[in-house]
């Protein structure tokens, strides 16, 4: 049976078992339980810390894992990423009060508080800068303010919790971090299938959310012209219309380009132009 290690609280955990979910997976139904099993699926999930995930499908304890890209790269371990999962997106930066700290060479022999030791360490050895790393588990941005730290090194998303700390950013990007789907390098060969199956729903469930189904009514003699505007996953699928000379197209058209493609589509002379949400997709 597929081995798969789920975050079990923080930021990952919700979105993480959603996804599965709407994968066609059978996950745990309350958020105390350890490990739950798909019968159907044959997949055993395991809800565990997601700064551990890496470790435990590193060692091969468990086959799969969803974690993010920071925690991955500051842990020790085999584990390789399968693919990103697109959500929890969030990029980790230096930051520090205002006109103290503005490059990464006055970093150098301050002490710079993170929940990221190796992750942080290894970017500041490439870049040749050495500092005296405070190690914490969380809340870093108060560091600084009770005196422990010169600078911090933390998860940036909005921004807001370092405005709050009264803390600017400064220096280089240290990594562009995102939930990713982590494997063990030596899985069982009899477990291929379950993976593909699993990495395909995957990626069926991503397909869903970032395209939207268009169908319209065109004269098929502006066909071409409007495949150039949108050609679809693969290829516009097109049916006669009553009206002669007339066709309905149905096409896949990314989420972010809707409007654009609307508005394109109706100065080609496009009727009845109508968006769907895509609930599931293979593609
Ligand atoms: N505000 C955020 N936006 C996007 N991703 C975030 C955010 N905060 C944390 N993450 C990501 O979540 C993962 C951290 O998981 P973790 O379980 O530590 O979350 P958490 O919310 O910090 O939980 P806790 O602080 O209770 O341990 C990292 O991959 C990190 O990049
Ligand atoms: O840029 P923002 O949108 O403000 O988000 C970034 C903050 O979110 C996370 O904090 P979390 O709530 O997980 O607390 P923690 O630092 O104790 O982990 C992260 O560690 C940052 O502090
Ligand atoms: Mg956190």
């Amino acid at each position: 049976m597929l081995r798969v290690a789920v975050p079990n609280k923080g930021a990952l955990a919700e979105t993480a078992a959603q996804m599965l979910a709407e994968a066609g997976y059978r996950g745990r139904r309350d958020s105390r339980t350890l490990v739950s099993v798909d019968n159907r699926n044959e997949v055993e999930f395991f809800y565990l810390r997601p700064r551990d995930i890496a470790t435990y499908v590193g060692s091969g304890a468990v086959d799969l894992g969803i974690t993010g890209l920071d925690l991955l790269l500051d842990s020790v371990t085999a584990a390789e990423v399968l693919q990103e999962l697109q959500f929890a997106d969030s990029t980790f930066r230096f930051a520090a009060p205002q006109h103290t700290i503005t490059n990464l060479q006055e970093l150098a022999g301050k002490r710079l508080a993170t929940s990221y030791p190796k992750l942080v360490g290894d970017f500041l050895e490439k870049q040749g800068v050495a500092v005296h790393l405070v190690k914490l588990e969380g809340a870093v941005e108060s560091a600084v303010r009770l005196g422990i730290a010169d600078a911090v090194a933390d998860v940036v998303s909005t921004g807001s919790t370092l405005r709050a700390a009264g803390l600017s950013i400064f220096g280089p990007v240290i990594l562009e971090s995102t939930a990713v789907l982590i494997s063990n390098p030596e899985i069982a060969a009899d477990k291929a299938t379950a993976v593909t199956k699993l990495t395909k729903r995957i990626n069926g469930v991503l397909a869903a959310r970032n395209f939207v189904m268009m169908e319209y009514d065109l004269e098929e003699r502006k066909l071409a012209a409007a495949t150039a505007v949108c050609a679809g996953a693969q290829a516009p699928t097109v049916s006669p219309l009553a009206t002669p000379g007339w066709v309905a197209v149905k096409v896949m058209v990314p989420v972010a380009e809707t409007a654009e493609v609307m508005d394109q589509l109706a100065d080609l002379g496009a009727r009845a132009i109508i968006v769907t949400a895509i609930h599931a997709a293979r593609l």
